[in-house]
């Protein structure tokens, strides 16, 4: 069976992988990199469950797979803050697509000015810590958990989700 990931980044091959290959026989995971069709940052729930659709279904297709996930990252604006939002998607063989959503925790308001220009989270978390490729090991969630839950960790409980949904409808469906 092939998986096709629709992104390189490595917090979220390494989830897929390690939840697929650890639950799943005979699975081979391939990656490549697969535009969101959204913003780079997307800005509600509705357009990072887009993104992670889209990915989802470019990825199966380009990689000619049997399944395609995609994850993304976004913001939201609640009335207690601003918050990083998880999404992620799975296309099946069919091209249905199963969604499920992660983590979500506050971001500090002074990050609010510059998403709203335009800016990405990933260059304003290396900045706000110091360091470099934040969005590629711990992620924001790692920042901000005292590394108690890093990206991938989080993005294995959305993979997860995905993978028992699927079992759960070829069980269901046949
Ligand atoms: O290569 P891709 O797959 O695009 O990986 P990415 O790190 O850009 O991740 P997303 O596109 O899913 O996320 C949209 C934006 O939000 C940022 N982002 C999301 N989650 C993050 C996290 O946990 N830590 C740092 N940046 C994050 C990310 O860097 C992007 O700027
Ligand atoms: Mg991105």
């Amino acid at each position: 069976m092939i998986i096709a990931v629709g992104s390189t980044n490595p917090a979220k091959v390494n989830a897929v992988r390690e939840t697929w290959q650890e639950l799943v026989p005979d699975v081979t995971v391939l990656s490549a990199s697969i535009p969101s069709g959204v913003r780079n940052q997307p800005f509600s729930d509705d357009e990072t469950i887009q993104g992670a659709i889209h990915r989802a279904r470019q990825a199966k297709k380009e990689l000619n797979a049997d399944v395609g996930i995609g994850l993304e990252g976004g913001v939201v604006e609640t009335p207690f803050g601003l918050f990083l939002c998880n999404w992620s998607a799975l296309a099946d063989e069919n091209d249905q697509c199963l969604i499920a959503g992660g983590a979500r925790i506050p971001l500090p308001d002074q990050f609010r000015a510059p998403l709203h220009e335009g800016r990405e989270l990933g260059p304003i978390m290396d900045e706000y810590s110091k360091q470099t490729g934040i969005r590629h090991h711990q992620g924001a969630i790692g920042v901000f958990t005292n590394g108690l839950v890093d990206r991938k960790e989080m993005l294995i409980h959305l993979c997860k989700i995905l993978l028992g949904q699927y079992q759960f409808h070829k069980l269901k469906n046949g």
